[in-house]
């Protein structure tokens, strides 16, 4: 039998080889990218195949899912790399959930998930492929409530923290409130806003973890795709069967991509939480978006700001905080004008994150403009919500850069010779700003995440990436 999933054998095209005399026969010292459609059959020795045709399988996208299974500590027969994030969640709930011929599966989910997300839930109930409840999966008792209110669970499907509101899940009380109440349930957690190396949900009991690889993992926004991670080869199987079934699997060169860019994972990251630490305090202490007796409506929202109630819960099951932020001006208009800003030249207005570019977005009118505007309302969306998506800049220019925008926009005075801010929507008397708070904040990461990500990574790169 040739190439299939449940028959993958180490070779070296898989890069699962690492002694000497398997090495590559130019010394390359990177792996090579196989553009190869197809692949010779041997007809007198099918079994000793792995790969016959690009769909099915292919030499770089195994050696980058080898890599994945690293990152989450699983073989690689538990990990499959697909075309997108989005194509991740579809084959996942066609391979597990929706193919149920007796019932209509319930599927639980947040009600902060990403826009897509929502969307093709959305489509599925709508073609009665599935029925979708909505409940706040950071509110444990809600959740609890909701979950135990209805006969079968089919599913659950947890983001954390959301995106872009940064609400924090209890990963791992709600998975194991939901195995021990029913451990048929599949639970899937998307992990695309923390990455593997800052949360391995496979730890807490979850069935299948998928990350939008376009994010962290890839990190310069010239590729999309995205990677399924399971509790068992036997779930891997049943999502590979719809893999190979529809052509959904990564491309050759999007996997060799990704490999090159999980190289530098560690680094960028590393400097991303950096960078959006020291900015989401700023914004707090600074520039004044913390809600005050005299106005609640600014605030700004990050896990690794040490005033949010929920940063010792977030520490508790993560590596580090994430570089999604996002702050709230408490009027639509403000915030339009700060994102629109024509003197942004750092920070660009696009959707994603992930990148080592800062990105600068409304979501009502970007990311998340796929939910209804009526369905934001009843969620409580914040209009004037502005997600900020910290790169590896230098901190201080995107500080400045924002800082423009915002003095554009009429939302932040420069008083006394520039030396303090103003928040003219808050009437708040900033602190000196820019050059104070950057070492401060840097020793809050350190502090509180230590240098694990860098140590993580050098195992992950030194231990796998040998031809
Ligand atoms: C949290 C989250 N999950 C999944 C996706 C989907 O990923 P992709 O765009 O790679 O399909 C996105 C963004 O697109 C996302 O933000
Ligand atoms: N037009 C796209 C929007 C993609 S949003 C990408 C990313 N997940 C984010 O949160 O910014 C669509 O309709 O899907």
């Amino acid at each position: 039998m040739v190439q299939n999933f449940k028959n993958f054998k180490p070779s070296l095209t898989s890069g699962l080889v690492t002694n000497r005399s398997d090495r590559d026969k130019h010394g390359a010292s990177i792996h090579p990218v196989y553009l190869s459609t197809t692949f010779k059959v041997d007809l007198d020795n099918p079994e000793a195949q792995n790969f016959d045709y690009s769909r099915s399988g292919n030499p770089s996208r195994s050696l980058l899912q080898h890599q994945i299974g690293k990152l989450y500590e699983v073989p690689a027969s538990h990990v499959l790399a697909v075309a997108s994030g989005m194509t991740a969640l579809d084959v996942i709930l066609r391979g597990l959930v929706v193919s149920s011929t007796t019932h209509v599966p319930t599927i639980i989910a947040g009600d902060d998930l990403y826009g897509g997300s929502n969307r093709l839930l959305s489509f599925l109930s709508s073609r009665s492929h599935a029925r979708t409840v909505h409940v706040d999966t950071a509110d444990f008792e809600r959740f609890s409530t909701v979950f135990d209110s209805i006969d079968k669970v089919d599913c659950v499907l947890l983001e954390t923290p959301t995106n872009p509101l940064c609400k924090v899940v209890d990963l791992p009380r709600i998975v194991s409130f939901i195995k021990s109440a029913s451990p048929a349930t599949c639970v899937i957690v998307d992990n695309t806003m923390m990455s593997g190396l800052n949360c391995n949900p496979l730890k807490h009991q979850c069935d299948v973890v998928y990350e939008s690889a376009t994010k962290y993992l890839n990190g310069h926004h010239d590729i999309m795709g995205g990677v399924i991670i399971t509790r068992t080869p036997e779930i891997a199987q049943d999502i590979y069967y719809v893999v190979n079934s529809t052509g959904g699997g990564l491309s050759p060169l999007e996997s060799w991509l990704l490999n090159r860019g999980l190289r530098t994972l560690s680094v960028r990251l590393y400097q991303q939480q950096y960078n959006a630490m020291i900015i989401a305090q700023w914004l707090e202490d600074s520039c004044g978006f913390k809600a005050t007796e005299k106005n609640s409506a600014l605030k700004t929202r990050y896990v690794g700001l040490k005033s949010n109630p929920q940063f010792e819960l977030h520490r508790s099951f993560n590596k580090g905080p994430g570089a999604v932020l996002s702050f709230e001006t408490g009027s639509l208009e403000h915030s339009r004008r700060i994102v629109a800003s024509k003197t942004l030249q750092i920070w660009s207005v696009t959707v994603s994150f992930g990148c080592v570019n800062s990105l600068l977005s409304l979501p009502c009118m970007m990311s998340h403009a796929s939910i209804d505007a009526a369905v934001r309302k009843e969620r409580e969306f914040p209009e004037d919500l502005i997600r900020l998506c910290v790169g590896i800049e230098d901190v201080s220019d995107l500080q400045k850069d924002l800082l423009n925008a915002m003095i554009d926009a009429d939302v932040i005075e420069l008083r006394e010779n520039g030396k303090y801010l103003y928040n003219r929507l808050n009437d708040h008397l900033g602190l000196n700003t820019i050059a104070e708070n950057g070492p401060k904040a840097g020793n809050i990461y350190e502090q509180f995440y230590g240098n694990d990500l860098i140590e993580q990574d050098n195992r992950m790169n030194h231990r796998a990436l040998k031809l």
